[in-house]
């Protein structure tokens, strides 16, 4: 199973990470720079306009106070100018005045008054007014000079409660800003990603063909419009893909059916041509009997069966009678139909499972008879000889007789024997020479034994 890849979050935790929180954060962030820089600014500016309007106020008092106080001082009124002094010096933007009277022929005297508290103009703005008076038109004469300091703690003042007022406006400012973006966002972006998502955490093979869609105006096209086409055309090409998939699966499973069959009727066939071949193998052509190669496989298994349960085993060799002369008369393709006529006789009479005749040379047929005792073994080879003689094969050339005749050798390998299966068909073998040196058409048995000769063996 594939794994789910890293981008697959829980819902959750996709909340979380809201987009439109990130923005919000973003823009509180941006705005708090901005009302830092702005609010220094407007601070700045704020601090100049109130030198600048302090500057103004100090002029206009000035103005108002210059001629009065040049009248006063031309008067010698002195409780006059203390008077206005003090008047002036209540006015606020004023933190202290001095007025230095310099009449001529007079010492210097000076008026001055402070506000309580006043230490010094600092950032405050300072005038100086040099006073004057003109007794008669044309003979204007310096009387005095009046100095206004600015009060810096109004000045101090005056900025607070404008700091006040940016600060509180450009924090509603960028809340405001920040919640609209975050509504507009929510509303324009989030709520559709949110969708998508969750469209996208449903999306199976078995319903790729529900198609995703926005509420919202289908007239708008936008970023939102591709990735929702481009969504559906995904889930297009997988639905397709998906088919083709399973399609080819089908194909291959027919496929790899029919090629497990195919498979299966070869190895059956192989088999088969196998088994023919091994039974090819193991069968003389001519005859259709088993073969030397059968006949020595065989005797190697009845010797270890016979030593395994004690049994006798009994080997008759079985010879055609003046074959050579057959075939030197009757011609070679007519031996071979004797032979298989002969092979056929000799098959006939063995009818006990285990009993076999095999083509073991030429004209030379061997017969193996496991579990058999020699009496028994006299009989049926006599039944041979006789079944031979009795297909009644002309043979006009023949020593012994008028028909096809065959001589056979006996020998007995008794139960408890200890002698190989080599020593056994020698003695087999010198069994039918013997019969073949008697006169042929005869059953020559083992020369020491004791059960008795039966019909038609030579003694
Ligand atoms: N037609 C035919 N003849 C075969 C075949 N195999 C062996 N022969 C012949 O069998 C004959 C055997 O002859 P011999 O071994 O001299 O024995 P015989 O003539 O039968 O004489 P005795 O065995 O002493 O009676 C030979 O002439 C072989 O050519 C065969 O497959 N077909």
């Amino acid at each position: 199973m594939i794994p789910p890849p890293e981008s697959a979050a829980p819902l959750a935790l996709v909340r979380q990470r809201s987009l439109g929180w990130r923005l919000v954060w973003a823009t509180l962030v941006f705005c708090a720079l901005f009302i830092m820089v702005s609010v220094l600014a407007l601070t700045w500016s704020a601090w100049n306009e109130g030198l600048t309007r302090m500057d103004a106020e100090l002029a206009q008092i000035e103005q108002i106070y210059g001629d009065t106080l040049s009248k006063a001082i031309w008067e010698l009124d002195r409780e006059g100018l203390q008077t206005h002094v003090r008047s002036a010096k209540g006015i606020p933007s004023v933190g202290k005045i001095i007025l230095t009277v310099t009449l001529a022929n007079q010492p210097a005297e000076i008026f001055e008054s402070a506000r309580t508290g006043w230490t010094g103009p600092g950032w405050a703005p300072v005038r100086k007014l040099q006073l004057t008076y003109a007794p008669f038109p044309g003979a204007r004469e310096e009387i005095g000079e009046l100095v206004l300091f600015g009060d810096e703690k109004v000045l101090w003042q005056r900025l607070r409660s404008q700091l006040a007022t940016i600060v509180v406006a450009q924090l509603l400012q960028s809340l405001m800003l920040a919640g609209l973006i975050m509504l507009m966002f929510n509303r324009m972006v989030t709520v559709h990603v949110r969708r998508i998502a969750s469209h996208l955490e449903g999306v199976r093979p078995g319903n790729l063909g529900t198609h995703l869609s926005l509420e919202r105006s289908s007239q708008s096209q936008d970023e939102l419009t591709q990735l929702v086409s481009g969504v559906n055309q995904l889930q297009g090409s997988l639905a397709s893909h998906l088919e083709r998939q399973q399609r080819y699966e089908q194909e291959l499973a027919q496929h790899r059916d029919r090629l497990a069959q195919l498979v299966q009727e070869r190895t059956a066939e192989l088999q088969a041509a196998n088994e023919r071949l091994q039974s090819l193998a193991r069968t003389d052509p001519l005859t259709g009997l088993p073969n030397r190669r059968h006949f020595d496989e065989a005797k190697a298994t009845e010797m270890r069966r016979a030593r395994r349960h004690g049994h006798s085993l009994s080997l008759l060799i079985c010879d055609i009678d003046s074959f050579k002369d057959y075939n030197d008369h009757y011609g070679h393709a007519m031996g071979d139909t004797c032979l298989r006529a002969v092979a056929q006789a000799l098959r006939n009479q063995l009818g006990r499972a285990g009993d076999m005749v095999a083509r073991i040379g030429g004209e030379e047929f061997g017969v193996l008879l496991p579990a058999t005792s020699g009496p028994a073994a006299l009989m049926l080879a006599e039944r041979l000889r006789e079944a031979v003689a009795a297909c009644a094969i002309e043979h006009l050339h023949s020593t012994c007789a008028q028909v096809v005749t065959i001589s056979i050798g006996l020998a007995v390998r008794e139960s408890g024997a200890t002698e190989e299966f080599g020593a056994l068909f020698q003695r087999a073998d010198q069994a039918l020479y013997r019969a073949k040196a008697a006169g042929r058409n005869q059953v020559v048995g083992p020369e020491n034994r004791d059960w008795p000769a039966k019909k038609g063996e030579a003694a």
